[in-house]
């Protein structure tokens, strides 16, 4: 075997505390991590050189080693000395510094692609320990599904998703915002709105998606909604349009909204298209990297 195709799933946050800072600079979370069935292909080829070669379809993202995937093929050449060249396409349909894990994704799946093609035989929890070495939301990425992160957000414990048939209405608006000037921005003696990270597991446990919807909070979304208004106003017509409840991922600046009929989410869908360019309905998935074929 020299070449293997993996699908790299992005990820919506359905809460978001933030409880101290380490002295690091890194920030304590406590958050609800959904896979959603939006993906990357990774596209990994052996070479014949010893060469690191980036390509994409994408204009977004860089293509030399400060692209997280070009880090991850490091990562391991160096940890287990090998000297074998690799390309990668990367096929990018997540948005870019979207909030939804993107990079960390595709660099995770990396991670799980190198190990079957070097025969690394790594656990799931290796490829976890690693993963964290490349970003805080990498292990979470590895095994996707839905799960409660703490720590900076690499421990992990499982909980019940969002069923299938909830549709997921995501809006990207056209601009970027950096992470780290996020969580510089949060004042964590000021935090308002902070989530019931307890009874969001219950709600999803009960299947209540509802009240889930309604209880849902992020703590980030006030340092970035001051500054992009646009992150209101998407929930504000999603809202309108019947969402059960709105919402911004991550550090933003993506917007998603839950609905129980997916013609709603669809008619939503149509009219926020006269305004984003980047908007699509799409439902939770239990995987997060897979191996294709
Ligand atoms: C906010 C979240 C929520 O899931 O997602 P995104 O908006 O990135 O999707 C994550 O905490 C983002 O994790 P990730 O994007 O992997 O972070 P990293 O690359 O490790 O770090 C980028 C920067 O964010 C800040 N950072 C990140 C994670 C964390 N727990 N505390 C932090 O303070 C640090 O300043 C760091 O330099
Ligand atoms: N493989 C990659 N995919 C996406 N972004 C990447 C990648 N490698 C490096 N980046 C850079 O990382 C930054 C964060 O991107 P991304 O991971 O999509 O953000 P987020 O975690 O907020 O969704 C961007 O500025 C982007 O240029």
């Amino acid at each position: 075997m020299n070449s293997i195709e993996l699908k790299s799933r992005a990820k919506i946050n359905l809460s978001i505390d933030v409880l101290g800072k380490r002295d690091d600079g890194y920030h304590l979370v406590e958050m609800i991590m959904q896979t959603i069935d939006l993906y990357d292909v990774i596209k990994i080829k052996q070479l014949d050189t010893n060469d690191v070669v980036i390509k994409s379809n994408s204009s977004h993202i860089p293509l030399d080693n400060d692209n997280i995937v070009y880090k991850a093929i490091e990562l391991l050449r160096q940890r287990f000395n090998i000297n074998k060249g690799i390309e990668v396409f990367i096929e990018k349909n997540i948005p870019v510094a979207a909030g939804m894990a993107g990079g960390s994704s595709n660099a995770a799946a990396v991670l799980v692609g190198l190990n079957k093609l070097w025969k690394l035989n790594l656990t799931e929890q290796e490829l976890q320990e690693l993963g964290l070495k490349l970003g805080a939301d990498v292990p979470y990425c590895i095994s996707g599904k839905t799960a409660l992160a703490e720590g900076i957000g690499e421990k992990l414990s499982y909980i019940k998703g969002l069923p299938k048939n909830i549709s997921i209405l995501i809006c990207k608006p056209n601009l970027f915002v950096s992470t780290k000037d996020v969580y510089q921005g949060l004042d964590l003696n000021n935090i308002e709105n902070r989530p019931n990270n307890k009874l969001l597991i219950e709600c999803l446990e009960k299947g209540d998606i509802d009240s889930l919807s309604k209880n849902m909070s992020n703590v980030l979304e006030n340092v970035t909604s001051k500054i992009h208004k646009e992150i209101n106003e998407i929930e504000e017509i999603m809202m309108a349009n019947s969402a059960l409840g709105s919402m911004m991922s991550g550090s933003g600046p993506t917007v998603f909204g839950l609905f129980d009929k997916s013609e709603n989410a669809l008619k939503c869908k149509d009219i926020l298209l006269q305004q984003y360019s980047q908007v699509y309905v799409v439902s939770s998935s239990e995987k997060g990297v897979e191996i294709c074929g």
